[in-house]
């Protein structure tokens, strides 16, 4: 995908950007929880002692004494590498991240990981190890590689980019539940499980958020940033702006906000009206548009919640088996009734190579190739892209409010997280 391998040549170029982004988040926001006038020192202390606590919880030691070490690099970034290990008991190969000490950021990192590992949708963090200079996160190995190299292969069907959009939706869901904003979402922080699963890597960028509180502090990714974050205080909102430029390359194979220079990006970012209706929108449903456009708005109060978007009848219709029924219900255009229920049903059957529907990635599977796309012309004619139309214009999106933020039971409940609640950390 051309486009998309140009904005992050272009971002690469920005590591200095993305370095200042890291140390204005970490000057301008306090932890969750945190007096506001802490000091720096008894800041660092208090989280120090809160990572050894979890790494003492059966992971005292020296990494080497549990892990092969030094297998072949994943990945590079600014405070460490990525390689493969091997748990000398059983042999299974992880993640090892190791990131040196020193940049707050750094504990930060370690911090909300472990704070938000658990959900299915994130990688797991399995151990935390730390020696005199660095930290070791041994995290669950995602041997199939990044979305964004998936999507180098060109646009993907609606029905994939649904999948999708629903597993990233509901694990940043989970995030803003759990009273963390990513900061970072990208097809290059997404990872792809051996078995095809979504998991939401590089918590590098995340801050805690308290309810109703304003973030400040430019950060992100220059493509991928929301406007709100260029011109002042933001909020957990910046993820589904983000979200949004993640559906957007998905569905057309381009960002939609481009440059030369970061400065350029920001200039789009703030000021380009973008046109759904026109060029290659016209082969994509009128529903895929307008969750788009509600997720694109630089309108904070107006942008959906990861709630409303996982809501969406575009996302139920791809995603959920209660909503299949409802062309067939409120439409009485089909022509050929046998041929629209084949067609309704789809979304279960995986037309878009995404059998469970669920944005699984089916190792080997083309998923991604757009000769998989759903044949537009041919829903039009059934007639249910309209009766989803209808489903759309019936949608109220709730009225500006604050999402709960901090809810720490029920989502940890309802995701079954079994090492959610020994990883969490008090002292946050
Ligand atoms: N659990 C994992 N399984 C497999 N590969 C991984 C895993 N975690 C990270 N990687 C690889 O390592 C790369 C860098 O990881 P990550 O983004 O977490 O590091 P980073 O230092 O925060 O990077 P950056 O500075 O680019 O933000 C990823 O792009 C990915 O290719």
């Amino acid at each position: 995908m051309p486009e998309i391998s140009q904005s992050h040549y272009s971002l690469e170029r920005c590591s200095r950007f993305n370095k200042r982004c890291r140390e204005d988040g970490v000057a301008t926001v306090p932890p969750r929880g945190a007096p506001l006038l802490l000091t720096p020192s008894r800041g660092l202390k208090r989280k120090i002692g809160c990572i050894e606590n979890a790494t003492q919880m059966g992971k005292s030691g020296r990494i080497e004494d549990y892990y092969v070490t030094g297998g072949g690099t994943l990945g590079r970034g600014k405070f460490g590498s990525v390689a493969v290990c091997r748990a000398r008991a059983g042999g299974v190969e992880y993640a090892c991240k190791t990131l040196r000490k020193g940049e707050e950021t750094v504990h930060r990192e370690v911090e909300i990981m472990q704070h938000v590992s658990g959900h299915p949708g994130v990688v797991t963090l399995e151990a935390v190890y730390e020696d005199a200079e660095s930290w070791h996160l041994v995290m669950e190995l995602c041997s199939g590689g990044r979305l964004v190299d998936k999507m180098r292969e060109g646009p993907c069907s609606e029905h994939l980019a649904a999948g999708i959009l629903k597993e990233v939706m509901l694990v940043v869901k989970y995030c803003h539940d759990m009273g963390v904003v990513h900061r970072d979402i990208k097809p290059e922080n997404i990872l792809i499980t051996g078995y095809g699963k979504l998991k939401l890597a590089d918590f590098g960028l995340a801050i805690r958020i308290s309810e109703g509180q304003n973030l400040t502090g430019v950060a992100g990714s220059p493509a991928y940033v929301a406007p709100e974050v260029l011109s002042g205080g933001y909020s957990e909102k910046v993820d589904i702006w983000s979200s949004g430029v993640l559906l957007h390359a998905l569905l057309v194979g381009g960002l939609p906000f481009k440059g030369d220079s970061p400065e350029a990006v920001f200039e789009e970012i703030k000021n380009v009206k973008l046109d759904f209706q026109t060029g290659v929108w016209e082969s994509i449903s009128k529903p895929a548009r307008d969750l788009l456009g509600r997720m694109l708005t630089r309108d904070v109060s107006a942008r959906i919640t990861a709630d409303e978007v996982l809501g969406h009848p575009w996302i139920l219709f791809y995603t959920e088996r209660t909503l299949k029924m409802v062309p067939v219900k409120s439409k009485l255009k089909f022509q050929n009734a046998a041929a629209c229920h084949k067609l309704v049903a789809s979304p279960e059957s995986g037309s878009g190579g995404n059998k469970k529907g669920d944005g699984s990635l089916n190792e080997g599977s083309s998923s991604f190739s757009s000769s998989e796309s759903c044949n537009s012309e041919y829903r039009d004619d059934c007639g249910w892209i309209d009766a989803l139309a209808t489903a759309v214009s019936r949608v109220t999106i709730s009225e500006p409010k604050r999402t709960k933020l901090w809810s720490p039971t029920a989502p940890i409940d309802q995701q079954g997280s079994s090492n959610m609640k020994t990883s969490l950390c008090k002292a946050f």
